[in-house]
């Protein structure tokens, strides 16, 4: 019997593969810790409506490759994503494209009395902060976007909010010296025609957009965080040549100052209560002149305007 409905978009793979590589050829060992998922695209119609796998490269396989490849080294996130994409659509005619995705964890050298330096081959896992990357590819194009989740930063002054609308609804005080604090989790494109980079140009842009943010978070004067997530795209862009544009969803953390009158006391900008909820949520893209959308790879992101 044929089948009575079309089969819409679909994609399928591995989610979340737990990877820790270990490089080890020399005693000071190097740690790469990275959850990867792959998924594909291309011509599966007949494994959902007839239930007929030839095309079903498994689940299976794909998290096996990934384990598989990671004994070549790890390199950059997203050169390794690249190195899938290509064997995925290189080996399997029916695999047009697909979707691999990567979060990083950092470790750092634990310092001892005896290597201050930090030790050969113990480490502490780095805050929050997971560094991310998306090779999206289709038939017509390969969209390269690294980034990263969970930045969390804290300006103690140097941050005010004034000049917004009032209405019957408005209570909010003009606040001329506050805390701005925000979680920041960014991705950035790079440009089509950049092609892909080596392993060590990846790891030095992201390096490079990181310290961007980080210097244009503490070196604005904000008057609002909008205007300090501008800032902080124009000034990635302005570090990573080959970087098309920078998205960013950033929740502001709002510090309350707390009224400590009842205890006869006075409060100048010192004691604060943190609200998690409702935070504003602040997003936006900061795109070079000329740059295209690339709306498609984005579509796949989620978490973004
Ligand atoms: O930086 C801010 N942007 C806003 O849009 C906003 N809205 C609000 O209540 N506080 C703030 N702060």
């Amino acid at each position: 019997m044929p089948a009575p409905y079309q089969l819409g978009p679909n994609q399928y793979g591995k989610a979340q593969v737990r990877l820790v590589r270990v490089d080890r050829d020399t005693p000071r060992h190097r740690v790469s810790d990275l959850s990867v998922t792959s998924q594909l695209t291309g011509d599966f119609t007949a494994a959902h409506t007839e239930g007929d796998n030839a095309h079903v490269v498994a689940t299976d396989t794909q998290k096996n490759t990934v384990y598989a490849f990671a004994r070549e080294g790890v390199g950059a996130p997203e050169t390794f994503l690249l190195r899938l994409a290509d064997h995925f659509t290189g080996s399997f005619d029916w695999v047009t494209g697909g979707r691999w995705e990567a979060e990083q964890y950092a470790w750092s050298r634990i310092p001892t009395a005896a290597s201050p330096q930090g030790h050969d081959h113990a480490f502490v896992r780095d805050g929050g902060e997971t560094r991310t990357a998306l090779v999206v590819r289709d038939s017509d194009a390969t969209t390269v976007l690294a980034g990263l989740a969970d930045l969390v930063v804290l300006k103690s002054t140097g941050s005010e909010f004034v000049g917004f609308p009032r209405d019957e609804f408005t209570t909010l005080a003009d606040a001329d010296d506050r805390i701005l604090a925000t979680s920041v989790t960014a991705r950035w494109r790079y440009a089509a025609d950049a092609g892909p980079l080596d392993a060590t140009a990846y790891d030095r842009a992201y390096e490079a957009a990181r310290a961007a943010m980080l210097d244009a978070f503490a070196e604005t004067y904000s008057l609002a965080l909008q205007q300090s997530l501008y800032a902080m795209g124009s000034a990635v862009l302005d570090a990573v040549p080959e970087i098309a544009e920078v998205r960013f969803s950033m929740p502001n953390k709002h510090h309350f100052l707390v009224d400590l009158t009842p205890f006869d006391l006075d409060n100048p900008g010192e004691v604060f209560s943190v609200a998690d909820r409702p935070y504003g949520l602040i997003e936006a893209s900061v795109l070079r002149d000329g740059a295209d959308s690339a709306d498609a790879a984005w579509a796949l992101v989620g978490g973004f305007c």
